[in-house]
């Protein structure tokens, strides 16, 4: 590795010990110096640091300030004493807040308090660490914050003020704040009011419902400012600017765990602080080329279609109107037939049936990032022969489906720790499409189990997977408009028959797509996945635990 110079180097005490701190541009890093022990034995109060080397990326430092020095300093939260000796030699402090890594992905902010001999040296520190700050030029500066006050067990406000804010104005960040007042709020406000250039991001307070409101707003808002019709299935859309961040605060907080690994809103307004970035992939859902929705985890038609619209009316019930649903869903045991055609992702470096994960600096993402930048380089000319190399490449399953599921990520989750297709991407242009062929109760009870096992859920004749850049499902009496003219009232009879009855066993005519936790209207819909259309301030899971990860600010 280079090694860097040094920008700052100098012999400060830390808890009544002398430490060698030096600042490169890269990290700070202080070390016991052999003076240490001397000056500990010489009746310093110990603090509970341990001897050794610290080290912390300049890129995770939060903040630095200068600290008035009393006899008395605080530190880590707690008073402590600072000896007379020491509070005389070395008069003035200053402390620097940083990136702290906890256990399962959780990130804390902590201070480390350095005490100098002199003010002008204390002031050098501070000044130089600001500078190196103002050089990450990812990191945000204003943003424009939507807090659904309702969502989750509706503390989004609360989260927000004790929790968030604080940080921020530590980082210096400012905000402007929404507090929502009605569903949608904030995705109108975004797709025509917001004046966007005054922002380098938008977060929201609240659950995976207000993720989807904002990125609905925010993708709407990019294609009508660059004249790209959403209606339109064949348009490649144009990628968001602005960064979205997530403040966890609802009852279902998926897309924050699946990209900062874990739903606590202190780890994820460090994450935005620090400006990461993690691109996602988008599914745009169409209807007869008519606009539905945006999808960036699950669409799933049958079995989770059906949970969903049954939950639907169980609200009252609360979160085990879930179960209560998946295991009525389970007995009625309901399969649908249509045909689903797929163009699969053939210039891929992953499979769905990989043991690796997408993870933080995931390859094959970076592979597809890679290749988004070299096709925007291609013409408007080699787009017409890229198209028709697609219709050559279009498969067509017919069949009877339990459950056709497509996940843009892995969908893991606390409930589901593995998710519905465990090597799906965040941002490689992909969905993984899973057909679940009719088969008996016990068989398709098999493969709901290995979701949460560590056998192979794809593994089982009646599962196949595919990884597709573009799907469709037409259900069967939708194949002909003819046939369809035909059959159509005998079929809304025989669908009412069997949800009155759904311990029949004959299949109900049409299931839901249950859209990112949304019914949609309509069962007939054309997909298409879009690559890395909207960035988050988030990395990826993190693989590493704290004790591995060579530069974090234990001892190395
Ligand atoms: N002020 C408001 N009043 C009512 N509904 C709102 C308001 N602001 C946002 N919403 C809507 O509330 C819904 C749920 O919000 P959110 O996702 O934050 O919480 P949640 O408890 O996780 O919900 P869910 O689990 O249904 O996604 C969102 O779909 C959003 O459109």
């Amino acid at each position: 590795m280079e090694k860097q110079p040094k920008l700052l180097s100098s012999q400060l005490l830390l808890k009544n010990r002398l430490f060698e701190v030096t600042l490169q541009r890269a990290t700070l890093s202080w070390k016991d110096t052999p003076a240490a022990g001397r000056r500990r034995a010489s009746g310093g109060i110990n603090g509970t640091l341990k001897v050794g080397s610290y080290c912390v990326p300049v890129s995770e430092i939060i903040a630095v300030r200068e600290t008035e020095v009393d006899s008395r300093t605080k530190d880590d939260g707690r008073w402590q004493k600072m000896s007379q000796a020491s509070a005389g030699t070395h008069p003035f402090a200053f402390t620097v807040s940083y990136v702290d890594r906890g256990s399962r992905h959780r990130w804390r902010c902590s201070d480390v308090t350095f005490h100098c001999p002199d003010g002008a040296l204390c002031h050098q520190w501070v000044q130089t660490i600001k500078e190196q700050l103002l050089l990450l030029t990812n990191r945000p500066k204003h943003l424009l914050v939507y807090i659904n006050p309702f969502g989750g067990k509706q503390q989004g406000k609360r989260i927000y003020e004790q929790k968030v804010a604080p940080l921020f104005s530590r980082a210096s960040i400012s905000t402007d704040v929404i507090v929502t007042e009605r569903a949608n709020h904030a995705r109108d406000h975004l797709r025509t009011d917001a004046d966007l250039k005054k922002y380098d991001g938008v977060v929201c307070v609240g659950g995976d419902g207000m993720f989807s409101e904002v990125i609905h707003g925010l993708i709407s808002r990019t294609q009508r400012e660059a004249g790209v019709d959403e209606n339109c299935p064949e348009e490649k859309l144009v990628p968001c600017d602005l960064r979205i961040g997530i403040i966890p605060a609802g009852s279902t907080d998926c897309i924050c765990y699946a990209t900062v690994g874990v739903n606590d809103p202190i780890t994820s307004a460090l994450h935005i602080i620090v400006g990461d970035s993690q691109a996602l992939d988008v599914c745009s859902v169409h209807h007869n080329s008519t606009f539905l929705r945006y999808s960036v985890s699950l669409l799933g038609y049958g079995f989770y279609g059906d949970v969903l619209t049954d939950s639907e009316r169980k609200r009252w019930m609360g979160p085990a109107r879930y179960d209560i649903s998946g295991l009525k869903t389970f007995l009625t045991h309901n399969y649908y037939e249509g045909t689903v055609s797929f163009l699969p992702a053939t210039d891929i470096l992953g499979t769905p049936r990989d043991k690796t994960k997408c993870r933080a600096g995931c390859y094959v993402c970076q592979d597809s990032e890679w290749r988004l930048s070299e096709d925007k380089q291609l013409c408007k000319l080699d787009e017409d022969v890229l198209d028709q190399e697609e219709d050559g490449r279009w498969q067509v399953i017919r069949s009877k489906f339990l459950a056709i599921n497509a996940a843009s990520m892995s969908c893991a989750c606390p409930r589901s720790p593995k998710g519905l297709s465990p090597a799906a991407h965040l941002a490689d242009g992909t969905a993984d499409l899973i057909l679940v062929r009719k088969c008996s109760r016990l068989d398709f009870l098999r493969h709901l189990l290995r979701h949460t096992s560590k056998d192979d859920q794809f593994d089982l004749a009646f599962v196949e997977v595919h990884r597709v850049r573009r799907f469709r499902f037409t259900p069967k009496h939708c194949e002909s408009d003819s046939e369809l003219d035909l059959k159509e009232s005998g079929k809304k009879l025989f669908s009412h028959i069997c949800r009155d009855h759904p311990a029949c066993g004959c299949a109900t005519v049409n299931s839901n797509w249950n859209c990112d936790g949304e019914i949609l209207q309509h069962a007939a819909i054309e997909v298409r996945v879009h690559c890395q259309l909207v960035k988050l301030f988030a990395r990826g899971i993190e693989e590493l635990p704290v004790f591995e990860d060579p530069c974090c600010p234990s001892a190395i």
